[in-house]
């Protein structure tokens, strides 16, 4: 499998991703046509706007091949709108819905904390990622008009829950008699965060869904997949026209 890591460039925050991939010496491209998505190791689709995405997706033919490579069994890491789309059931959506990738087995509410006005900034626990990746047991988490997993199914992981303040107007009722939602998920391939670990500086959660690769040593050993990584000021980023 090659080391090389796309990400979905059509909308959203697909630079800053690239970014953390080139700190961390890792290959990363930008994915725009059906044909980017050959040859690659693992793919990551940023936040942003899930029905322009959407829209845009559509318009470049790109949902059969996504849909494949969710199927490939790839890491495949969809942030924020990314998650959105990686889920297999939306709600909240714009009448008429929107085209999903799916593969991720929950249900998504597209804007469950409200609107722009309503992002936020907190510092999330993640046991197992901290386990894995070392460094403190929280991580900052930026919260953009994001979405959040209002049901999982049973072969999905919960990584990280987010309580919030009991009677925040623009929050759900069923949920809020909880005061608790999934925000971040992993099954199999998949892993799903309705935050943005891409705008802290804090790589851990690139670390940990790189992992998820199967790598052979060599591939490893030229990227930072491992811990004696050897880290690259800059990489040349191929930009598909
Ligand atoms: N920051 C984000 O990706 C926001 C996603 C947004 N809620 C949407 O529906 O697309």
């Amino acid at each position: 499998m090659t080391a090389t890591v796309g990400v979905l460039a059509l909308q959203g925050s697909y630079n800053e991703h690239l970014a953390v991939l080139r700190r961390l010496g890792v290959k990363g491209v930008q994915v725009r046509k059906p044909e980017h998505l050959n040859d690659l190791g693992a793919l990551i689709i940023p936040g942003g706007e899930s029905t322009t995405m959407a829209k845009l997706a559509e318009y470049h033919n790109l949902f059969p091949a996504l849909r494949d490579f969710v199927r490939t069994g790839k890491p495949v890491w969809g942030t924020c709108a990314g998650l959105i789309f990686l889920a297999n059931k939306a709600v909240g959506q714009k009448s008429g819905g929107q085209e999903l990738i799916g593969g991720l087995d929950c249900t998504v509410h597209r804007n469950f904390f409200g609107s722009q006005l309503e992002s936020f900034e907190t510092q999330i626990s993640v046991p197992e990622l901290a386990a894995k990746e070392g460094g403190p047991p929280c991580f900052r988490a930026v919260f953009i008009r994001a979405p959040a997993i209002l049901e999982a199914g049973p072969d999905v992981e919960i990584l990280a829950s987010y309580s919030f303040p009991i009677g925040k107007p623009t929050i759900e009722e069923a949920a809020l008699q909880e005061g608790k939602v999934i925000v971040a998920v992993r099954q199999a391939n998949l892993l799903g965060t309705a935050f943005h670990p891409e705008l802290t500086a804090d790589v851990r959660w690139h670390r940990f869904f790189l992992k998820m690769g199967k790598w052979t040593e060599e591939e490893a050993s030229t990227s930072a997949l491992g811990p004696d990584v050897q880290r690259r000021d800059r990489i040349d980023l191929p930009i598909f026209e």
